[in-house]
């Protein structure tokens, strides 16, 4: 079976992306998992299909790069968005449905603007925060992102007693640059690697500053990839809503795939 692709990045977050409006995309786990694979495959951190769905302009449908459907990826969003507009399906404004709920978003030249779900929570302990922002964020402060082992104590994270029984987490490493200024690098869970950039992981750590030194925010975000920027409303202690996640998100190639 040959199947038309197109190859997209936000901050260094990459994805293959698949117009499956007509629902005919197929595919085990294994078969998205090589896809994804930087050797014997196109190479990504995850692979989305863009499907029809009633009362929207489009749904997204997430795997991960180890072929499992995922929870909500924020630059897969963005990057999501902007496939939609390159297909025309809108022209600066958007609503769509993903596996955490609908969304709106905007589009305006490559900088894409995308409405995260609300967040209740966010759990303060000794040496880490801990908040959902559509998928499950570790969130912990250190001196120097460039020197902290992020795929080692990533992992131990992800796969340790207290979230590994829970189905695992993302974990960020945050350094603080200035006021309403991150510097981040991410563990993925499903990448189970470092990633260049992690959408709902920044949202994640600009909520934590909020919570930590009470910034009002835009906060901007230094990650592997580029610059991000989250903007959010405080409702309540720990309630988060009107959060978006702004930053570009671009076309790399397109191309057909054997499966
Ligand atoms: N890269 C994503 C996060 C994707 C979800 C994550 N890997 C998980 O399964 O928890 C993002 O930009 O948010």
């Amino acid at each position: 079976m040959t199947i038309p692709f197109y190859k997209y990045q936000g901050t260094g977050n990459d994805f293959i992306l698949i117009d499956d409006r007509a629902a005919t995309f197929a595919a085990t786990t294994e078969q998205i998992a090589r896809l994804c694979h930087r050797r014997f495959g196109i190479g990504a951190d995850g692979l989305i299909l863009l499907r029809n769905e009633p009362g929207y302009d489009f749904r997204m449908v997430y795997f991960n790069a180890d072929g499992r459907e995922g929870s909500m990826c924020g630059n897969g969003g963005r990057c999501t968005v902007q496939f939609a507009h390159d297909l025309g399906l809108f022209t600066s404004r958007t609503s769509f449905l993903a596996v955490d709920g609908p969304h709106e978003a905007t589009a305006s030249y490559d900088l894409i603007s995308l409405q995260m779900g609300p967040v209740h929570g966010l759990e303060q302990h000794d040496t880490y925060d801990f908040l959902n922002t559509g998928s499950p964020h570790y969130v912990a402060y250190v001196d120097d992102v460039a020197q902290t082992e992020v795929v080692a104590i990533g992992r131990a994270v992800r796969y340790g007693d207290v979230y590994g029984p829970l189905g695992g987490t993302n974990v960020n490493f945050v350094q603080v640059l200035n006021e309403n200024h991150l510097k981040v690098r991410t563990y993925e869970r499903g990448v189970e690697d470092e990633t260049y950039s992690c959408g709902t992981g920044v949202t994640a750590c600009a909520l934590s500053a909020r919570a930590h030194f009470g910034w009002e925010g835009p906060v901007l975000i230094e990650t592997v990839g580029g610059t991000l920027q989250v903007t959010f409303r405080e409702t309540a202690p720990r309630q988060f809503e009107d959060i978006y996640l702004i930053g570009p998100a671009l076309r790399v190639f397109e191309g057909t795939v054997e499966l």
